[in-house]
């Protein structure tokens, strides 16, 4: 990616539009790299997409309001930051990314949770949408989309239409891996959508898989190949 440059642990392209955030921190690399490994089989990949979707919503998160509150310790009365501002809401593409709501609501059990269905045609590779259910009040909350791969785009965009149509004003896009073209494909339609990601891979290979990648991700999580 251009104009990426490093900080402590992620790289930012500049500017307030069509933000990229790679979290580079070892860790995360790490679980990743886990994850690629064809010999990973589902129990330990889905253990590892969760683990990874706390790190990337630890960087997501980062902006979040907090405010004040007065409470006292077991030592002395104090004033404590604690969340404040716009409610929440995780929204996870089907399948893959039930994987990742689960994990996390573990770190924001207020937030609602949404789902879209989509699954992308083997053939076109356009996104087919089966199913929708979101939060009525998703135009008062700050929504975080969970798909573990952003490959042609197509799905996050559908996607990003879908929220939008219902009245989502703020939306950030967490996955695990993304490549160039699907970057470059959510933002030439929602240039307002942060994208947060372990890792931009090379390209897409002929059949849109990303190269090197880690293979289908909803199969690997559900063993259905
Ligand atoms: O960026 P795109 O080219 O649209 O591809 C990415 C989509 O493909 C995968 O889902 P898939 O269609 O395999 O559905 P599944 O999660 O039910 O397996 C993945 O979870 C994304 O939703
Ligand atoms: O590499 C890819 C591309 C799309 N969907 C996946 O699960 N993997
Ligand atoms: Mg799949």
């Amino acid at each position: 990616m251009s104009g990426l440059h490093a900080q402590d642990t992620t790289s930012q392209s500049s500017g307030p539009q069509h933000l990229v955030t790679v979290v580079s921190h070892p860790l995360v690399q790490h679980k990743l790299s886990l994850m690629r490994d064809i010999h990973t089989g589902p129990k330990e990949f889905r253990e590892l997409a969760a683990e990874v979707t706390l790190l990337l919503a630890y960087e997501a998160m980062r902006d979040l309001e907090t405010e004040a509150v007065t409470l006292e310790t077991p030592i002395q009365k104090g004033e404590f930051p604690m969340l404040a501002g716009k409610k929440l809401a995780v929204v996870a593409i089907l399948r893959a990314g039930l994987i990742m709501s689960d994990s996390i609501l573990r770190l924001v059990p207020a937030a609602r949770v949404g789902h879209i269905g989509l699954y992308r045609d083997p053939e076109t590779l356009r996104p087919v949408a089966y199913y929708n259910k979101l939060p009525q009040d998703i135009a008062e909350r700050r929504v975080f989309l969970l798909d573990p791969m952003l490959a042609t785009g197509g799905s996050a965009v559908a996607a990003i239409d879908t929220l939008k149509a219902a009245g989502a004003l703020s939306v950030k896009l967490l996955s695990v891996l993304a490549v160039p073209e699907g970057i470059a494909r959510v933002h030439a339609s929602h240039p307002d959508v942060e994208i947060v990601t372990a890792a931009v891979d090379e390209r897409l290979n002929d059949h849109g898989y990303i190269v090197p990648g880690l293979g289908d991700a909803g199969d690997r999580i559900y063993g259905t190949k």
